[in-house]
């Protein structure tokens, strides 16, 4: 593991780290931001996963969450979104390959061998992370759309591993648009079924714990109507009775500019939750 950035941000330090990930097999980078109650004793962690095309440095450097992480001692954890490497396949286009993980575990060639983001994001990333004594096990997650979808069918996945899930723009129903499926025929294969296993909008209906979702989606976004559609998931909670706060914000659109303006009160309300 090799520290690589170091920046005091907030009186705390935003730091981005090289380490090796056998999950995937390459090395993968990591933006960590220590708030300044980490040097007192283990802070609760906010995994934040990215959207299509990002890296580490998208959320870091444009979302502005180190001032709300510093107000309330939370560790903010962004890696890369997908694996990387000269070695790692690829394909043309923004929205399949690398920069375009899903955080799926995909059974597929030629990506089977490296594009393993769900089990890095659930099980090697936090191992990881928690290794850090300035790091507790109280763990929450969100993400920007394909980041988004990440955060809501991890959480949804894995009950009682999350205290509180939150998301903006999120691809909610990937097995209904382009981007989700062009990736997961991809990834996974033609057999739908197994694509349901990466479907919020599937997975919330047969959800064991009814952690309530908050999920913030800009009225002016490029992509509302053809691949975000937030209506399918809050249909989808309507009918099993789990709790959603959909905040549908006008005049925003799908950039950091929209993840800035409701950042903070995205970390207020994963705070709640991880200070409890
Ligand atoms: N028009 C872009 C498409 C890529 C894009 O908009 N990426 C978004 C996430 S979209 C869903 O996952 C993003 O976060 N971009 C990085 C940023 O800093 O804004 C293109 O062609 O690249």
């Amino acid at each position: 593991m090799e520290r690589i950035e170091h920046r005091a941000c907030f009186g705390g330090w935003q730091d981005v780290y090289r380490h090796r990930s056998e999950v995937l097999g390459c090395d993968m980078t990591v933006g960590v931001y220590f708030p300044p109650q980490a040097e007192k004793g283990p802070c609760p962690v906010l995994y934040w996963l990215s959207g299509l095309t990002c890296t580490e440095q998208n959320f870091i450097t444009k979302a502005g969450a180190q001032r709300y992480a510093a107000e309330h001692g939370i560790i903010l954890v962004a890696p890369d979104t997908s694996p990387r490497g000269n070695d790692v396949a690829d394909a043309e286009g923004y929205d399949l390959g690398k920069g375009a993980g899903f955080y799926v575990n995909a059974t597929q060639e030629p990506w089977a061998k490296h594009y393993r983001m769900y089990d890095y994001i659930v099980d090697e990333l936090p191992a990881w992370v928690e290794a850090d004594p300035a790091a507790s096990d109280a763990r929450a997650i969100s993400g920007h759309s394909m980041g988004g979808h990440g955060a809501l069918t991890i959480a949804l996945k894995n009950p009682g591993r999350y205290r509180s899930v939150s998301a903006f723009s999120p691809i909610v129903a990937p097995s209904q648009v382009p981007w989700g499926e062009k990736a997961l025929a991809a990834y996974l294969g033609p057999d739908r079924a197994a694509w349901a296993q990466y479907d919020a909008t599937e997975l919330v209906k047969s959800a064991t714990e009814k952690l309530p979702i908050l999920i913030d989606q800009g009225q002016a976004d490029e992509f509302l109507d053809a691949q975000l559609r937030p209506q399918l998931f809050q249909a989808a909670c309507e009918a099993v009775d789990h709790p959603l706060l959909l905040r549908m914000q006008p005049g925003y659109d799908h950039s950091y500019y929209f993840i800035a303006s409701f950042i903070g009160e995205h970390i207020a309300h994963h705070a709640a939750a991880l200070r409890a």
